[in-house]
């Protein structure tokens, strides 16, 4: 059965959930422009911004003013030409050639401005997110609400095509409302009529394009979330690429990717049938364009009313209002590929405004549990927790006291909540009631059962969470350190203390384990916090990494299955759906008590 994939349905249910309202370029979606713009724009310090902005502005002005001089001098060059008067023609060639090499210069210079703001802002506004993301554990609300999807792809991959098309939106729409005023007043000295029938015809054409592009929105989030998907299902293997192996589960895997792979494809190409519709309209008004100077402009040359050059002028003004809307009407569809960027990103801002305020203007007591940090004594009083959604009351009314070098076993059935407890105790988890007491963070230490890995070498994996560089503590320290939890030989094995490896797959978990009470050694805290983070080991090496703890006197909350570690601790909290019990440990007939039957105690 392993090997046989799903039945195929062709279609899939969506990990990304959008409410309908998002979706819609509405109040809201300006505001949170607002929010990803405002502190970019408008900060104290954002000298750069506006001078490259200014560049921009300066250059678009210019081009149009020569653009405006293009226009007449073609006007002139054509006269120039009929009448065979060479002394005009070939200085007024010269003329339009330099004009051109000066305006290509300009663009330049302007299309640089914009690279380097795009590039600046991705960069603000990345380590803002960033910023926003890691502030008062975001990342973690994130997960364990699972409300906001791929934070990872949003904050790598969504910014720079945002920064990217609003950079571009301003400059196009300054040099579009340059140009054709300047070419439209040219226009005007020709025939007036000609000028309110290019007005007339742009603003009908503008409408009719918003309204014919319009599915293009939906289209756009669709992608969004089809891509989303895809990324998804493909991260999940190789996530989970040992547990695959085991298996042997490459054929369902690769179904449940095609499937993805199947609709982001299908978006895709509603968007390329979107975009059939949308260029067959552009054509139609580029004809009206084209037309729209002949109706006006040839009747009054055959009148003898203007010169022949006019009607030069009048063909090379169309074509430069022509380019100007035609600039305006590729922003749409860049525009509106980006509009889910904004809802996305500016997702990330909202939830951690919301993470902030809640830690702001927590009331303890009624919802939310009252953790204090400070003292050497941990205390539990009436603490109720309850999972993250609410939804479920673990454990009601707790009341302890540990302490300083006192352990405290931490037992009970599976999924009764002895990790929550621990998550409580970090003020990770604050749903319920009752007022907890634990030491400052930095003289607290977690051990979970797989330790994290950062990314890095053995010195940092050993030094974390805080960074090597500036540590006082020696390699010969780091290598007895290493000695002791019966890893001497890993810094050779990986060739020293500053190479960098993938540990978490190089390492067994038992090894991983041990690195995580190396950390212990070296940060010396006071009080530490163990989720199963012997549960990798045999017990002989148990015994010696719960010594370890003993021998360094830190006091110890430890959430643990096996009866083995129960001679390390002096109190056993067993934890059941309906009720708790608090019972010290008395070993005195030299057998450990097994932890199903320590005995109730009353509260
Ligand atoms: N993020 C979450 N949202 C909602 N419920 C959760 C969440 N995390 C855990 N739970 C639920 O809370 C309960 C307690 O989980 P916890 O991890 O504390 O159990 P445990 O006693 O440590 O179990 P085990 O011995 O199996 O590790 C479980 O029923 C679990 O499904």
């Amino acid at each position: 059965m392993a090997n046989t994939p799903p039945p195929s349905t062709g279609t899939m249910r969506s990990q990304v959930h959008v409410l309908p309202r998002d979706r819609k370029i509405n109040a809201a979606f300006f505001r949170r422009l607002g929010l990803l713009a405002g502190p970019y724009w408008l900060r104290r310090g954002a000298v750069l911004p506006w001078a490259l902005f200014a560049t921009g502005f300066v250059c678009n002005a210019v081009n149009a003013a020569l653009g405006g001089f293009m226009t007449k001098w073609t006007g002139d060059q054509t006269n120039a030409l009929v009448a065979k008067n060479v002394d005009l023609f070939w200085p007024l060639t010269i003329t339009i050639g330099v004009a051109m090499i000066v305006s290509a210069a300009i663009s330049w210079t302007s299309e640089f401005a914009t690279d380097y703001l795009e590039v600046h802002w991705r960069r603000w506004l990345t380590s803002l997110l960033v910023d926003r993301y890691l502030d008062h554990r975001t990342y973690y609300d994130i997960t364990v609400d699972r409300d906001i999807d791929n934070p990872d792809q949003r904050i790598q991959e969504e910014v720079a095509p945002l920064c990217k098309a609003l950079v571009q939106f301003p400059p196009a729409l300054m040099a579009i409302g340059f140009s054709v005023s300047v070419q439209v007043a040219l226009l005007g000295r020709i025939s007036p009529y000609i000028a309110p029938a290019i007005f007339t015809l742009a603003a009908v054409r503008f409408l009719s394009f918003v309204y014919v592009y319009r599915p293009g929105i939906g289209i756009a989030w669709d992608i969004k979330i089809a891509e989303a998907d895809l990324r998804y299902g493909v991260l999940h293997v190789r996530d989970h690429a040992e547990t695959i192996a085991f298996y042997g589960g490459e054929r369902a895997e690769r179904h449940q990717i095609r499937v993805r792979l199947d609709h982001a494809v299908r978006q895709t190409i509603r968007h390329a049938l979107n975009d059939i519709r949308v260029n067959f309209f552009i054509k139609l008004f580029q004809l009206a364009d084209f037309v729209l100077p002949l109706i006006f402009v040839v009747p009054l040359f055959l009148a003898g009313r203007i010169e022949y050059g006019a009607i030069a002028s009048a063909a090379t003004a169309t074509m430069f209002i022509q380019s100007a809307l035609g600039g305006l009407e590729r922003l749409i569809p860049t525009m509106t590929s980006v509009a889910p960027n904004v809802v996305r990103l500016a997702q990330i801002i909202e939830k951690s405004n919301a993470v902030r305020a809640v830690s702001a203007a927590v009331t303890p007591g009624q919802h939310s549990i009252d953790l204090r940090r400070g003292g050497d004594t941990i205390r539990v009083e009436r603490l109720t927790y309850k999972t993250p959604d609410g939804e479920r009351s673990l454990v009601e009314d707790i009341t302890l006291e540990l302490s300083p070098g006192r352990r405290m076993l931490v037992a009970g059935q599976t999924g009764v909540g002895k990790s929550s407890f621990l998550r409580v105790l970090a003020g990770l988890w604050t749903r319920g009631a009752g007022r907890v007491e634990v030491p400052p963070s930095d003289r607290v230490m977690f051990m979970p059962q797989k330790p994290y890995m950062m990314l890095g070498t053995l010195r940092s994996q050993l030094l974390y969470p805080h960074e090597p560089d500036g540590c006082a503590i020696t390699d010969a320290e780091l290598l007895a350190v290493l000695a002791r939890v019966r890893l001497g030989d890993l810094a050779d094995r990986h060739g020293g203390l500053d190479v960098e490896k993938d540990w978490a797959r190089l390492l067994s978990l038992g090894e991983q384990q041990r690195i995580g009470f190396a950390r212990f050694l070296l940060a010396r805290p006071t009080h530490v916090f163990l989720d199963e983070a012997t549960s990798a080991v045999d017990v002989p090496m148990e015994a010696h990494l719960y010594a370890l703890l003993v021998e360094a006197g830190a006091t110890v909350v430890s959430v643990a299955h096996r009866a083995s570690v129960i001679p390390f601790h002096h109190l056993v909290l067993d934890l059941r759906e309906n009720g708790w019990s608090l019972q010290p440990i008395t070993t005195g007939d030299g057998r450990s008590p097994s932890l199903c039957l320590v005995s109730e105690t009353t509260r």
